[in-house]
């Protein structure tokens, strides 16, 4: 059934929606079965996102149609489809009349992600008008809390040095605490790794009291604060708040320095809202794991990690993984810059979207997978900028003095761009850098060739 009289207008102009600030707009790329036509396909694809079926109902009526999901742009030659959405399509809260993540996904990337007729559809960006961002929670912490803890200025107070325990898994309370501890006496964030919780060999209450102590005597002996973050994933939202009411009362005086860590790929908005409003006071740190599944470039379908951070802003995330953008060991690019500044920003000209945050808090964007204190010179250039946070797992357990080497080379390479200075330069004046080469050689060989003759002669 040809559905495009009542599903699409493309004589809607896009920047009267956006000046209308009545519906929220997505930005697809979308690619019909073979023999589909292409506007048919596209209205089929909005009616299934909103009021419609593959058939008539007989119970539409004229407010029906009203809340229409509109088709009002499309391009075959290039597979975009873009589809405006009324806001009161959208589920509102009982509680307090609040927009939710949920609904959003649901409507926007929910059925139609399954349709006959459509070979595959991706979003790559979104706009979320005035009222609509007023209804969402967005970050109650952001990075500038962390810095105000660490004792820096509360605007561009730069690198945050960070790790996650490594091994991912397998070490008892006694060695995860003591890799915690050398780990602080040179940097200043820990993260559990994603997939670290109550593993019976390492139980959470035999752990958490161990990781204070270590914190506490890294705090004593460097003078300075430390912060971490705890992983309170679990199925069952309970759990979830018990871990972190555990977490907060065993850290005591120290419980500022807590952050939670959410998987909130695979636990859903549900997971990271309740996060999110349970524990306003803490640092919410959105770790993505299992993303790539839907926005991997290879997928066709699903949504890009750049519409996964800017839904996570909304949500209200503290901070989220952006990858590397190139840098580090998972996939990405440098132009991945994007994902980092939409976040960070108060308004972003996106793929598609030109986004205006209205004064909604910023979300850190976290830089981690596969870095180390050699690549991060070369990260830095490609951001413009070192108001981020890293955690450096292989890069600080993996340097061959001991953890707190690894920890002061990370920060020595922030400070080698804030310089910018030569990285084998620098390396001559700065051992931790230096003996980050030999450390890590194969990176050494292939972002500094000759390193070894131009630092070796002056060992
Ligand atoms: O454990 C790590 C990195 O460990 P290491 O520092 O040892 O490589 C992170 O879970 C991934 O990098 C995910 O980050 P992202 O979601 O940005 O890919
Ligand atoms: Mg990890």
């Amino acid at each position: 059934m040809d559905q495009s009289n009542r599903y699409a207008d493309l004589s809607l102009r896009e920047d009267e929606l956006i000046s209308g600030g009545k519906h929220i707009l997505v930005a697809y790329k979308m690619k019909p079965k073979a023999g589909y036509d292409y506007l048919q396909a596209a209205a089929h694809f909005a009616a299934e996102s909103s009021t419609g079926t593959n058939v008539e109902v007989c119970t539409t009526d004229d407010f029906t149609r009203g809340v229409d999901a509109l088709v009002y742009l499309i391009d075959e030659a290039s597979e975009e489809m873009r589809i405006a959405y009324p806001l009161d399509l959208f589920d509102r809260n009982v509680t307090d009349g609040r927009m939710m993540i949920v609904s959003f996904l649901t409507l926007v990337i929910g059925n139609n992600q399954g349709m006959g007729d459509i070979e595959h559809a991706k979003i790559y960006d979104f706009y979320v008008p005035e009222r609509a961002l007023q209804l969402f929670d967005g970050p109650a912490k952001d990075i500038s809390d962390m810095w105000r803890i660490l004792g820096r200025p509360v605007k561009d107070g730069g690198y945050i040095a960070g790790t996650i325990i490594k091994p991912k898994l397998g070490l008892r309370p006694e060695p995860f605490a003591k890799a915690a501890y050398q780990f602080w006496l040179g940097g200043d964030f820990i993260k559990n790794d994603e997939p670290q919780g109550n593993q019976v060999f390492a139980p959470m209450k035999k752990v958490m009291p161990l990781v204070v102590d270590a914190m506490k005597r890294a705090q004593d002996e460097t003078g300075q604060a430390k912060l971490f973050s705890a992983n309170i994933t679990a199925d069952d939202h309970y759990e979830m708040c018990a871990r972190a009411d555990y977490i907060l009362e065993t850290f005591g005086p120290d419980a500022d320095k807590v952050a939670f860590l959410v998987d909130g790929y695979v636990g859903g908005p549900g997971m990271v809202t309740t996060a999110r409003r349970q524990y306003p006071n803490q640092y919410l740190h959105y770790h993505r794991a299992g993303h790539g599944a839907v926005t991997s470039p290879s997928s066709k379908r699903g949504y890009d990690a750049y519409v996964l951070a800017k839904m996570a802003r909304l949500q209200g995330a503290s901070g989220i993984h952006v990858g590397t953008m190139g840098y580090g060991k998972m996939e990405g690019t440098a132009d991945d810059r994007a994902i980092a500044y939409i976040i960070e920003r108060d308004e972003y000209q996106g793929p598609a979207y030109f986004q205006k945050w209205y004064g909604m808090k910023p979300t850190t964007p976290i830089i981690s997978g596969g870095m180390n204190a050699l690549r991060l010179p070369g990260f830095f250039a490609n951001l413009g900028h070192g108001n981020v946070i890293n955690t450096s797992g292989g890069g600080s357990y993996g340097h061959i003095d001991s953890p707190a080497a690894g920890a002061i080379s990370l920060r020595q390479a922030y400070e080698c761009w804030q310089a910018g200075a030569d990285p084998i330069e620098w390396a001559r004046e700065h051992p931790e850098f230096a003996r980050a080469f030999e450390s890590f050689p194969g990176d050494a060989d292939t972002l500094y060739p000759g390193w070894r003759d131009k630092l070796g002669a002056h060992r």
